[in-house]
């Protein structure tokens, strides 16, 4: 079984993710790494801002690099929504996803794109929120309890600015799937939150 999990920074959906990937046992993938991943070795190159490099550091990727301490800091985070604006970072990045979606047993991926262009096909699709004053609060907690030197006001502007950024962008822009089960875990704890998942999962595997 496929399970695409879609979502704003900071809803919870690679939380939901690693949860249901551990309960069914599949693999998981978390597709924001890769974008992260390709703005890093843009970063370093001191290229950000162009196009090209961003295309070759994409084609190159190798999905065992992933490094999720390293990728996860907030300055990857904006990197991240800058390098995905590019149609040819997404085209190179994409067999590389429906390769994973396409183990034998299924597998969960969570991203922006996953129920509408990676896995359109998924049977289990969710899109999961919250309101951004609850996702900048987690993400500040996690980023300080990471060691970074970050205000919330801060992380709360980043997160905004990234949401306009992927929902609005021409290609794959952030969109609940027409057959995404909508998730809200601006009032549900971790735990809540999966139970409601789980679910939502079960629902449509029945
Ligand atoms: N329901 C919840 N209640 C409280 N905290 C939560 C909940 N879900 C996730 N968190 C915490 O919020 C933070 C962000 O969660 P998570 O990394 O799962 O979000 P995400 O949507 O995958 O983010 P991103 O897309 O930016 O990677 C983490 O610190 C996580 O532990
Ligand atoms: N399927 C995806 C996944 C991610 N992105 C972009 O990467 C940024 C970082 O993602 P996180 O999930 O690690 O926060 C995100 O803001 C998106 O711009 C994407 O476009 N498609």
């Amino acid at each position: 079984m496929v399970i695409a999990i879609d979502g704003p920074a900071a809803s919870g959906k690679g939380t939901l993710a690693r949860r249901l990937a551990a309960h069914y046992g599949l693999p998981h993938l978390d597709t924001g790494l890769l974008y992260r991943a390709v703005a890093a070795r843009c970063i370093a190159l001191g290229r950000l801002a162009d196009e090209a490099a961003s295309e070759q550091a994409a084609k190159t990727l190798d999905v065992a690099d992933l490094d999720p301490e390293t990728l996860r800091t907030a300055e990857l985070g904006e990197g991240a929504s800058v390098v995905a604006a590019r149609p040819g970072v997404r085209a190179a990045l994409l067999d590389l996803q429906r390769r994973f979606a396409g183990q034998p047993g299924g597998a969960v991926l969570d991203g922006r794109d996953i129920g509408t262009v990676i896995c359109p096909e998924a049977p289990a699709k969710l899109f999961v929120t919250a309101r951004p004053d609850v996702r900048a609060e987690r993400r500040f907690r996690e980023l300080l309890g990471r060691g970074e030197d970050i205000s919330y006001d801060a992380v709360l502007a980043d997160i905004l600015k990234r949401d306009e950024r992927d929902s609005g962008r021409s290609s794959a822009p952030l969109l609940k799937a027409d057959d995404a089960v909508l998730l809200d875990t601006s009032d549900l704890g971790i735990e809540a939150a999966f139970a409601a998942a789980l679910a939502m999962v079960e629902a449509r595997r029945g």
